[in-house]
């Protein structure tokens, strides 16, 4: 039971259609249900095209053309964040100016060093968009969701197009400033191992229209999931879930 105060995100999508070009209806999503606790950091983990961003998008209030409902995690904040593939930097104003202006006005002047410092964009504060390159650009759009200090925080694909090194520090500092300013997270991805280093529970989606094929739980800690351990862990999620993700 969950403490009193203390709510969930909570999905109930009960149809989401889009139109074709040519007029046919496609079914994108049907009876998508799933809860992610508050303070959880949970991946929608699905095939490509099942329905995942659009998921996002109605959880964002950016689509509104669907049945069904949702509820967003009670935090002290209302304030949601998000961070897509595209990192979205205004090119005219610097990184901190970026970050910034995400704060409404009075929390304009907040401290923000130990924000920049554990992201190690430290040193790159007056950098403009055009001086960094696409991973520290990331930073800076992971910088200024958190800097928001959402209720909850949705990432789509944030990782995409990196080379892997590059992606596996990112995902490193992504738990390092959650762990540093905790808040519901919900992340899309199609990658499994990225969903098994990141996430408290991965919500695997069925083909579109798409639906929750099940969910799967990570009791190990964070700090334990290791090569051999991901490796192990991939082996048990395949067991459960026969998919090709
Ligand atoms: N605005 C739109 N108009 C028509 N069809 C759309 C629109 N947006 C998405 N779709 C279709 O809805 C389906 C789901 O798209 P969505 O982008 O949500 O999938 P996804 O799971 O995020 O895919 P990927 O993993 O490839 O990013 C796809 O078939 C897509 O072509």
């Amino acid at each position: 039971m969950q403490p009193a105060g203390v709510a969930p995100l909570k999905v109930d999508i009960a149809e989401k259609t889009f139109r074709s070009a040519e007029g046919v209806m496609i079914d994108v999503l049907r009876g998508l249900s799933f809860e992610v606790r508050q303070g959880e950091f949970a991946c929608l983990l699905g095939p490509s095209g099942c329905g995942k961003t659009t998921t996002l998008r109605i959880l964002m209030g950016l689509d509104r053309d669907f049945s069904g409902r949702y509820q967003l995690p009670e935090g002290s904040s209302k304030r949601i964040a998000a961070v897509f593939q595209e990192p979205v930097l205004l090119p005219w104003r610097t990184v901190e100016q970026n970050v910034r202006l995400a704060l409404s006005p009075r929390f304009r002047g907040k401290d923000l060093d130990s924000l920049f410092e554990i992201l190690g964009l430290s040193a790159m504060r007056s950098f403009y968009p055009s001086e960094l390159s696409l991973g520290l650009a990331r930073r800076a759009a992971l910088a200024r969701a958190f800097a928001t200090e959402p209720s909850v925080l949705f990432l789509d694909e944030p990782f995409a197009s990196l080379d892997e090194r590059t992606a596996d520090r990112l995902r490193r500092l992504l738990i390092s400033v959650w762990a540093a300013r905790p808040t519901t997270v919900l992340m899309v991805t199609h990658n499994l191992r990225e969903a098994l280093l990141l996430a408290d529970r991965i919500i695997v989606l069925t083909p579109s229209p798409a639906q929750v094929l099940g969910v799967f739980d990570l009791r190990l800690s964070r700090e334990f999931r290791d090569t051999q351990a991901l490796d192990d862990l991939i082996l048990d999620f395949h067991k459960r879930f026969p998919i090709p993700v």
